[in-house]
Parts: C-alpha cells; structure tokens; sequence
C-alpha cells in the first residue's frame, strides 16, 4: 500500500461528502488535467493552479476543502505553503503528492501537517481513496466541530440558568462533599459557593434534621422514586452577616443519584448525589403565623379564646375523672377604654402586653392565660386543692398591679377586676364556668372596680340586667324625661357658705329605680351616648344657673363633669357656649371638672381646646386629683383653675398617715401652682378639721350635704350663713 495514513482510518471509508471544494496545485499541466478526470464528481468543484502563488490566492479566500499539492514548484515550495496556512490559520487539508520518493519528503510533509502523502506515480485508486478519506475526515471534523460548539452553548446555558436559579443546586460526591454549589447559596446560607466545595453536607444541614434527611443526602435512586420535595432547616453561616437576620432557613430539598456516563441500557458507577434546596421560609413563617393566629392572641401572644376553651374542656374531663376542683378567673382591666380614648391605642397595646406579662409571673406553668379580647383575660387554675388557694393567687395578682407601669414615658396605675367561677361547684361545663366567672367580674365592676368576687348564684340576675341596661340607656336618651339633674353644695369650710354646686347626674329606670351614674356613665362613653347626655345635663344645668339667680344666688359655681370623649368633637366649644349664652350665664360660673387622664393625653388639639375653652372665661378642675398619674408636667402646659382632692385620700384621713402626706402634698402642689384646692368626699369633722389643718378650705361632702334635688337644693342654700344674712 503506498497511502500513509495519520489517522489509521479504513481503507474504503465510507463517503460523507457533500458539496467539497478542491484544489490541484502543480506546475505539469498533465497532472492537474489528469487528477481533474480521476476525481471528478458532481458534488465537488475542483480548481487549479500552476504555481505557488496562484495557489495562495485561491487558498487566501478560505472557501478551499482540500488542496493536492505538490510539493516542487516553480515559485514557492509547497512545504511554503502549508507553513502559510498555518500561520493564516485557514483550514484546508492537503494531501501532498510528490515525485520525491525519499522517506524525508514524506516526513517533513506529514509534520507539516499534511493529512496524507502520495507519490506521483501512485496508483489512482490510492489517490482516490486518500480523497474520499480526508474529506469524510474533514466533514467529521466540522460535524465534531458543531456539535463542541453546540454543547458548549448548552453548557453556557445551563451554567447561567444554575446561576440564576432562586435555589440551591449542588452536587455531592459519593461521601456526601460538594464538588459543586452554585452562587445563590451565598443570599441564603451566607456561604461563599467556593467555601463549600470539598465540605461535607452536615455542615450546612441543622442538627435537629440530621438524621432525617442523611438519606437524601446520600440519595442513590434516580427518577419518580428518588427523594422530593423533602422538608428541611439549613444552617445560615453563623460568622456571615446574613446570621442577623436568622440562623435557619427552611428549604424544600430534592436530590437523585448521579451515575458516571455508560453506554445507553447500562448503568455506570455511583459517583454522587445531585440536589436541589428551594427557601420557604417566608412561606413557612406565613404558615406558622395562621396557625399561631387561630390559637393565640397577636398582640400578648397568649392563648386566644379558642385555646382556652380547648384547654378549659380537657381540664374539666381530666377534673372530673380525678375528682378534682378546678377555677376560671375572668380579669377586666377597670378603665382600659380611658387610656386607649386618651393616649391612643399604641399605648393601651403596650399596657395589655405589660399587663398581661405580669399576670402571667404570678402563676404555675400548668396554669393558662389567655386574651379573651379587649381587655378581658381569663386564667385556668387546672387542678384546685382548696378554693382559697384562688383568693391567694388574685391578692398576688393583685399585688403585682399595684407597682405603675411605665409606658412611652408615662406612668399608670392599673386596677382590675375578677371574677372567679369553680367548677363542679358554679358550673360543669367550660362555657357556663366562664360566664359564671364573667358574672362575678362585673359584680366586682358594679361595686366599685379593684377587687375580687368568686361566683354566687344571686349574681345571674344582676348580669343579666347589665346587658339590658344599655338598650334602656338608649331609650331613656330618646325620651330624655327619665334623667334628673342632683347638686352637690360645695362649702367654704370657714364661713359655711357655699361657694358652687357640682352637677350630678340621676337616672330615674322606669323598672329598676335609681340608677347610679357610676354604672351607667361608663356604658353611655363605651356606647357613644355619653355626647347627648352631656348636652342634655350642660342645658339643664345652665336653666337651673337661670332659675337660682332669679332666686338670688347668682353667685354660685356649677361644676360639670365632661368625659374626655367629648374633648375630641370638633364642635366643643360651641356645645358648650350655646346653652351658656342662651340662659345668660357667665362663663366664669361654669366649671369644667376633667379627670388627670384627659390633661395627659398631651395632643395638641386637646392642648389647644382646652385653651380656647379658658379663653372664654370657662373655669377648669382637675378631678379626682391623685389617683391615677405621677407626672405633674401638665399643671404647667395646662391653665387650670382648681383641683379637687381624690375622696379617697379624705376617706382615709385620721386612719392613714399616706393619705395625709398626700394631701399635704398636694396642697403644696396647688400653692406652688396658684391653683384653688377643693376636697371631696368629707364626712365627719375630723376629716374636716384634719384639711383645715393642711390648708384646705373648700370642701364637699356628705358632712355638708348630700347630692340633692333642684328644690332641696335651694332649701339647702337658703339655711347658709350668707343667704341667711341676705348677701347672695
Ligand atoms: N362616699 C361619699 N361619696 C360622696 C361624698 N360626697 C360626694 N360623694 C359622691 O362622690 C361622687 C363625686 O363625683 P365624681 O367623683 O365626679 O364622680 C361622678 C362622676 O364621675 C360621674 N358623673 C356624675 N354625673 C355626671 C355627669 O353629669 N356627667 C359625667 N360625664 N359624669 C358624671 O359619676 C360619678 C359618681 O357620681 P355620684 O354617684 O353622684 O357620686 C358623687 C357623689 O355623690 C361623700 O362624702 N362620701
């Protein structure tokens, strides 16, 4: 055989060719007339040249497949040539053919790169054969050549869509270390993907999944049967940034065995696992968030209602198996509206969350408290020894409360109310064990507020009548004929005269009799009604001013109480001055008397109102002075003409050296301030003796009289030493 061939390729290769361009390059015009016959063939367009240089311009075009050439030329050598080829890096193969017969020819010419070399004298079958040869050769090369191209665009490809994916992708060898780890396990883990390669899986899998999940780590099968959609916690890298805002994430975990590359039907060696980790966290949160939400109460994060009863009902199957007591305490936080009405609700949610973390330092772990809603509360007491054990645990409660809470700068003082119901004794079932317990809570409300009741039976009815009560307010508003307008004098201590006249407000229940405001004013401020009744009691009060002046006593104060509500209406000032100016009387006999919670609120719009309100001349008092906040900052802020000392400081004057320190402290308060001081609520001479003593002069109390009807009232006034000596 006189082929040489490179590539050792058969023989008789079978023909790939399609659409071929040649070149025969030789000086004998014969042989390039010659090989033109020998290998003409419709799919190939053959050219030729006769020198070197005419060869290089059909070879500078590219466009040439294959090139015959011989190797002695009259110009350049064909050695030349192909070294130009080269070093143009144009793609055309050559077959040389020479008549130098020597090996060396042969040698330089392959070195060169040539695919095959041929002797001129060679057999015209070996010429025919070493064409189709290169050209089949030539033709795989540019098929092999696409298809590189092709994967490496697919691998482009995949390489971004790897990069890009929301998820983790990863690969394990066979001993569960990564060989690969795409970037976004850095926004999740906090993990540069270099960081990770060579190191095992456990360090980024949560101990508490470990175990559950080395089997998908270590996953073999492929296909519907290898492991998906596995819920898993990742650790995020604790030194990385990314670990303030969680040490874990969950993910969603996917992975398959990966087999090194067989034949097609066989299955090659296990070489490692492949695994894709989605985040749901978010998802997750959310998840947990609903199912938290529909147990727990957001806002303290205790157990919600439907907790409760779920807790409450096995309590009572476990009690009665046992023969066991168990007890419901219903809690109400006395005044909660006022401070939401007055400071806004971040700050009542802030004292619900205080609140209830105090209550619950005051009970056992086996204990439950939970939100019932607003500011109601419920404790279960699940296994009673004694009954009494509850009163201990409310006076620890209740103790608890006692220190003020201190929110956004402010300082409260909360009381409560409870109500206690124990079961089997007041009821067998959860919901009547609660509703017992919610009776006995507004028992304690209607005495009162602050105190403790444990369920009675009488109490079933007084509940009852609570909630008609309401519907009653509403239509004793509408008939406005069922309420009465009662004045308290208010003394001058020294002389017996009387220096004003506090309003206070009776309603006459068409079934129940009297009803004191005490229990129906806070409905009228929850319901909204609070606003026609104020109307109707600043009109009444300013015709009874009318008709005591016409009587000679026109010298008198009328103290009104105003809830804070009514400070919020736009039309404020108008409510007031209209019946001021319709009955003539003047402003500076009217006294406003506001609680301290209202002057606390501290907005600029109450601020501003209640200048404008002194501005007309209208009197402002501070009531029940002491009660509830320390801060004294709003004496300054607001111009307020008188405060009234709390009764229950006077109450407990002779009994108390507190209450003493109190009002001592409080007359110094009123002193430094410039402002009037009045004391309510005294009975008995040593009371009255006690704040002459302490500076106070003005007083109000059964001691003097009674709130009374207009025309008692007036037969009252008529036994002053000042009417009685005729000076009005
Ligand atoms: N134990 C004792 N009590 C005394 C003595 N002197 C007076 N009191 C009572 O103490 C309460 C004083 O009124 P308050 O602190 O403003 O407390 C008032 C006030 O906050 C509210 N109120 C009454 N009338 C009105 C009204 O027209 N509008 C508004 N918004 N609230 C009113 O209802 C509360 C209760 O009023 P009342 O039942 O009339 O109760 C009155 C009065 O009868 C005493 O020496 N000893």
């Amino acid at each position: 055989m006189n082929a040489i061939s490179i590539l050792g390729v058969p023989d008789k290769p079978q023909s790939l060719e399609t659409g071929c361009h040649l070149l025969i390059v030789d000086d004998e015009a014969r042989f390039r007339t010659a090989y033109k016959t020998l290998l003409a063939h419709e799919q190939r367009v053959i050219e030729e040249a006769e020198n070197g240089q005419e060869a290089l311009s059909k070879l500078k075009e590219g466009t040439i497949d294959l090139v015959i050439l011989d190797l002695k030329l009259p110009d350049i050598s064909g050695l030349e040539i192909m070294e130009w080829l080269t070093a143009n890096k144009i793609n055309t193969t050559v077959i040389v053919f020479s008549a130098d017969k020597s090996i060396n020819s042969a040698i330089h010419a392959l070195r060169h790169r040539a695919f095959e070399f041929l002797r001129k004298d060679c057999d015209p079958d070996d010429m025919l054969l070493a064409v189709e040869r290169a050209l089949n050769h030539r033709q795989r090369d540019k098929e092999h050549a696409s298809i590189s191209a092709q994967l490496k665009h697919s691998e482009r490809l995949h390489r971004f869509l790897v990069e890009q994916s929301p998820d983790i992708i990863f690969t394990l060898n066979k001993e569960g270390f990564f060989t690969f780890m795409n970037g976004r396990v850095y926004s999740l883990l906090g993990y540069e993907a270099d960081e990770l390669i060579g190191k095992h899986y456990s360090l980024i899998v949560d101990p508490r999944d470990y175990l559950h999940v080395q089997y998908a780590f270590k996953e073999r099968r492929v296909g519907l049967r290898a492991t998906s959609n596995k819920e898993v916690r990742f650790r995020v890298n604790p030194v990385s940034p990314k670990a303030s805002s969680g040490s874990e994430i969950t993910v969603i975990l996917s992975t398959q065995g990966v087999y090194e590359a067989q034949d097609i039907g066989q299955t090659g060696r296990f070489v490692g696992t492949a695994g894709v980790a989605r985040d749901i966290s978010e998802r997750k949160r959310a998840e947990e968030t609903i199912a938290f939400q529909a147990f727990h109460d957001l806002l303290t994060k205790l157990p919600n209602r439907n907790l409760f009863m779920d807790r409450l009902e096995m309590a009572i199957v476990e009690a009665s198996r046992r023969k066991e007591k168990l007890a419901v305490m219903f809690f109400d936080l006395d005044r909660f509206k006022l401070v939401n009405d007055t400071y806004g609700h971040p700050v009542g949610d802030q004292l619900l969350r205080e609140f209830a973390a105090r209550v619950r330092k005051c009970l056992r772990n086996g204990d439950t408290l939970a939100r019932q809603g607003g500011d109601e509360f419920t404790v279960l007491l699940p296994s009673l020894a004694h009954r009494d054990d509850i009163a201990v645990i409310a006076e620890k409660i209740q103790a608890e409360l006692h220190k003020p809470f201190r929110v956004s700068d402010t300082q409260f003082l909360a009381t409560t109310s409870i109500g206690v119901a124990v079961y089997p004794d007041d009821a067998t079932n959860a919901a009547e064990l609660i509703r017992c317990a919610d009776m006995a809570m507004y028992q304690v409300k209607g005495q009162g507020k602050n105190g403790c009741a444990a369920f009675l039976p009488h109490m079933q009815t007084s509940y009852l009548n609570r909630l008609s009560i309401e519907n009653d307010l509403r239509e004793a508003v509408k008939q406005g004929n069922q309420f009465e307008l009662y004045f308290q004098p208010q003394m001058e201590a020294l002389t017996g005269n009387a220096t004003g006249l506090e309003v206070l407000i009776r309603w006459h229940h068409p079934k129940e009799g009297m009803i004191s405001p005490d229990v129906f004013i806070p409905i009228a401020e929850e319901t909204g009604l609070i606003v026609a009744i104020s109307d109707w009691v600043l009109w009444k009060a300013c015709s009874h001013f009318a008709a005591l002046s016409a009587l000679g006593f026109d010298h008198l104060r009328l103290g009104i109480n105003l809830s804070p509500r009514e400070f919020d209406r736009s039309d404020f000032l108008e409510r007031i001055q209209v019946p001021l100016e319709e009955f003539g009387v003047p402003p500076q006999f009217l006294d406003i008397e506001i609680t301290e919670s209202l002057l606390m609120k501290d907005v600029e719009s109450i601020v501003a109102r209640i200048q404008r309100l002194r501005d007309t001349g209208v009197h402002i008092s501070i009531d029940d002075f002491g009660t509830r906040y320390s801060s004294l900052n709003y004496l300054r802020r607001f111009s307020v003409n008188r405060i009234k000392i709390d009764q229950s400081f006077v109450r407990d004057l002779g009994l108390s050296q507190d209450s003493y320190a109190i009002i001592q402290a409080i007359v110094g308060i009123a002193q430094n301030f410039k402002l009037n001081v009045i004391a309510e609520g005294v009975e008995t001479a040593q009371q009255l003796e006690i704040l002459h003593q302490l500076g106070c002069n003005e007083m109000q109390g059964y001691f003097f009289s009674r709130p009374l009807p207009f025309e008692k009232t007036v037969e009252f006034l008529k036994t002053t030493p000042q009417h009685a000596l005729g000076c009005p």
